[in-house]
């Protein structure tokens, strides 16, 4: 028999994953980690419920948020959309050397009174604050899946010597190894950048070991269909889908690009058919 916590854990990731084994997620911890300057582009956006309201109706799988969000805005969350809710975070107010750390801002005893379905952490691999983002990724992970809570993890490696030794941070070597750690500290979803080609990519998923490799979004593409092939790519290479942030909510209309996103990621539809079918084109 299963320990209670296996079921709560397998429950709760179907919440996000179809039968596909394959999610869209929406990301919205902006207003903190970036600040609220990214929704200027559509501000009426910088309101958390115009938007989630836009996303839970263009049929969206799963919103992550930190803590305060979801006290303010849950609620637009419908039941059958997956709630990851965010423990860690940073402002970019900081100085840039201390913008290599995540620090502790919600605790799991939190997730579960806001009715999260999974926690999520970041970890800079490679940051000379590697050791305390270890930690604190560990502690969650612990006690959440103590609980029965997946742990997601935002494995995205910078930091001064990444830059000397491979160039840059999406170099597939790095990207691939921050993944393999996701896996060997106990996550259960990874989110990390993307290589630049399926190839490469490919193998971040094979080092993943069979845990679900999501892409972080990224900056807004103009040209929808540009992002529609990345995330084809993603899925191609064995991706389980992507968490999307500004190249949703930095669109003026962003339900027809979600819906568009949906065909790409679960019916694997060819990326410029997926746009005209959702009128982009
Ligand atoms: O790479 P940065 O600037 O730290 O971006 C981090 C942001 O990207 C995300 O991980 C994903 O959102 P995007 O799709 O907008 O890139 C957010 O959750 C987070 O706020």
């Amino acid at each position: 028999m299963d320990a209670y916590q296996s079921v709560g854990i397998r429950r709760r990731m179907r919440r996000f994953f179809r039968r596909d084994g394959r999610a869209l997620i929406f990301a919205m911890d902006h207003g903190f980690e970036h600040g609220p300057t990214d929704f200027e582009e559509h501000w009426e956006h910088v309101n958390p419920r115009i938007i989630l309201r836009k996303v839970v109706r263009a049929g969206i799988d799963g919103v992550m948020m930190l803590p305060g969000l979801v006290r303010m805005a849950g609620d637009e969350v419908k039941p059958n959309v997956g709630l990851m809710i965010k423990l860690t975070s940073k402002t970019n107010l900081r100085p840039k050397d201390d913008q290599l750390l995540q620090s502790q801002l919600g605790y799991v005893e939190d997730a579960i009174k806001l009715g999260a379905d999974a926690v999520a952490a970041t970890v800079y691999w490679g940051s000379p604050q590697e050791d305390v983002m270890m930690r604190q990724f560990a502690e969650i992970a612990s006690y959440a899946h103590d609980l029965g809570f997946p742990v997601v993890q935002f494995a995205y490696p910078r930091g001064p010597y990444i830059n000397e030794k491979y160039g840059r941070k999406e170099d597939y070597r790095v990207v691939m190894y921050g993944a393999r750690a996701a896996v060997e500290s106990g996550a259960d979803m990874i989110k990390t950048y993307w290589t630049g080609s399926r190839e490469s990519f490919a193998k971040v998923v094979d080092a993943a070991a069979g845990v679900p490799v999501l892409l972080s979004g990224g900056a807004k593409a103009e040209n929808p269909v540009d992002f529609l092939n990345l995330v084809w790519e993603v899925i191609e290479a064995g991706g389980a889908g992507a968490v999307v942030g500004r190249n949703i909510f930095q669109r003026e209309n962003p339900e027809p690009f979600i819906k568009a996103l949906l065909r790409v990621v679960h019916r694997n539809e060819d990326p410029e058919e997926a746009a005209k079918a959702e009128g982009l084109l």
